[in-house]
């Protein structure tokens, strides 16, 4: 959907528009030294039970100072319910959403906001 959108634009010269799963590329924009701490911003939003292993690559990739933003972090709001009230079809990514909140408000290299719009967003800032 994305490709059009951008030829539509006529923006296509200015973005390097790569269809494929995410951590193969982003190991292979790992490859190259030019390119760590070279992005100013990420947005995740695919499949959440790899949250963590994306934010391990973009913490490389990302400048200093440069942003990340994950959504769905609050997983319709379930991620505050007990789970025995989730329905059963959420409760997996409900676990990957819960364990990525720990792991990166524990995360030293970010300072990170939570928002609650939509369906949760967590912004980080590279800072070390
Ligand atoms: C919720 S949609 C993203 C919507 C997009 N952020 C937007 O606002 O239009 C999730 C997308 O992630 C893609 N996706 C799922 N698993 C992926 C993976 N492992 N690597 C890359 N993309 C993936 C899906 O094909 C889908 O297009």
């Amino acid at each position: 959907m994305g490709l059009p959108s951008i030829k539509k634009a006529g923006v296509e010269n200015k973005i390097d528009f790569i269809e494929s799963p995410a951590m193969p590329i982003l190991d292979k924009l790992l490859e190259d030294p030019e390119k760590e701490g070279s992005f100013d911003f990420a947005f995740v939003d695919a499949d959440k039970n790899n949250y963590w292993n994306y934010h391990e690559r973009l913490m490389k990739l990302i400048k200093v100072g440069g942003m990340v933003m994950y959504d769905n972090t609050l997983w319709g709001g379930t991620v505050a319910w007990p789970e025995e009230d989730v329905p059963e079809a959420k409760r997996e990514w409900r676990r990957c959403a819960i364990e990525f909140n720990e792991l990166v408000s524990a995360d030293a290299r970010v300072e990170i906001s939570q928002v609650p719009l939509g369906d949760g967003i967590t912004i980080c800032r590279r800072v070390c």
